[in-house]
């Protein structure tokens, strides 16, 4: 049972203060009658992993694309390193593509790959197409994922593909790279491995990654920052730390409303017990700092009633139900 409105149940901590690599003021894309994005409004922090995670038909991969430059806006804009992205070609022309500039490469889950080249080849090939082009970076990420390189795509598993197409789109040296699910190929252990070495990357190249995945379970490993998208529209973004800082779970006898001030998320009740998931009262990230032991359960006196923090995918999953696009069958853990 969810106890709130929906536009209560928003939550944007910001990227902090510290660089931008992503603006999106008032996009909506529309196709046709069907609203894909309406309204959006973030900004996404540079040289960080950003997990954006939605239901089906959230809008994730329209999202990707607009900021990419491959689709057209409906209306409003996106700015990425501070300059607008109107379209890809536009993009080229204007110089934003070139070197000093911003790069953006986007990778889906059709990996743009020939299947009968090589890894090798496939190098060749980035180098001949892109202007930047960084060899070392590309066959170092190969090397680290032990992809052979002399073997055709065609002969290569799924996810030695995906090492592929990642070591072409990381030899463009992107300042911005846009990962539309393409690691869904790889196993867990393997995405974690991923991730940490993109992170790594960010740090030291500059660069910004956004992932959109349907691994809920998994963010916590992947990603430090959060954007949520329900129905076209953002529902939470904020850093990881500062989202888990800003909510507790509480549980205790049956009751209407939890002990404590904060917004309801979630509501859950059995016949004898209630547990709630609460957005505590806090406007900026030091009042949310300052709540991480409230977090932690040591502020509430009610009887019988206890507070723990919130894991990461039970919080995303709980603004999904509010916003009523939980995906079915995903139950985080309780
Ligand atoms: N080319 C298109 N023409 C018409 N409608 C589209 C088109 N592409 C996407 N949509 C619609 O736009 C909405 C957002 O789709 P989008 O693919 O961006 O969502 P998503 O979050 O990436 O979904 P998924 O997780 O299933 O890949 C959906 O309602 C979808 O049906």
């Amino acid at each position: 049972m969810n106890q709130d409105p929906e536009p209560d149940v928003c939550l944007d901590l910001g990227p902090g203060n510290g660089p931008i690599a992503v603006e999106v003021r008032e996009l909506t894309k529309r196709y046709g009658r069907v609203w894909a994005l309406r309204d959006c409004g973030f900004r996404l922090p540079a040289h960080r992993i950003i997990a954006l995670v939605g239901a089906n038909g959230a809008g994730k991969s329209t999202l990707m694309s607009v900021v990419s430059g491959l689709l057209p806006a409906t209306a409003g804009s996106v700015l990425v390193d501070g300059r607008p992205v109107t379209s890809r070609r536009r993009a080229r022309a204007d110089g934003a593509a070139g070197d000093g500039g911003s790069r953006v490469a986007i990778l889906g889950q059709d990996k743009p790959l020939y299947r009968d080249f090589s890894a090798a080849d496939m190098l060749r090939f980035g180098r001949w197409t892109n202007r930047v082009w960084d060899q070392r970076r590309a066959l170092a990420w190969l090397a680290r994922f032990e992809v052979p390189l002399d073997r055709p795509c065609a002969r290569l598993s799924g996810g030695q593909r995906t090492q592929v197409a990642l070591a072409v789109a990381l030899g463009t040296r992107p300042t911005l790279l846009l990962l539309d699910e393409p690691l869904a190929d790889l196993d867990p252990v393997a995405r974690t491995e991923v991730a940490g070495e993109l992170l790594a990357e960010a740090a030291d190249g500059g660069m910004t990654v956004v992932l959109s995945t349907h691994v809920v379970a998994e963010l916590a490993g992947i990603s430090d920052h959060l954007l949520l998208l329900a129905g076209g529209r953002p529902v939470l973004a904020g850093g990881t730390e500062e989202l888990l800082a800003r909510h507790v779970r509480l549980s205790g006898p049956r009751a209407e409303r939890p002990p404590l001030a904060g917004t309801v998320v979630r509501a859950r009740h059995t016949d004898r017990q209630s547990t709630f998931t609460v957005r505590l009262p806090g406007a900026t990230p030091a009042d949310t700092a300052g709540r991480a032991d409230a977090a932690g359960g040591a502020r509430v006196t009610a009887p019988g009633w206890s507070a723990r923090p919130v894991p990461l995918d039970d919080l995303v999953i709980s603004y999904l139900r509010a916003s009523g696009t939980a995906p079915l069958g995903l139950e985080a853990a309780a």
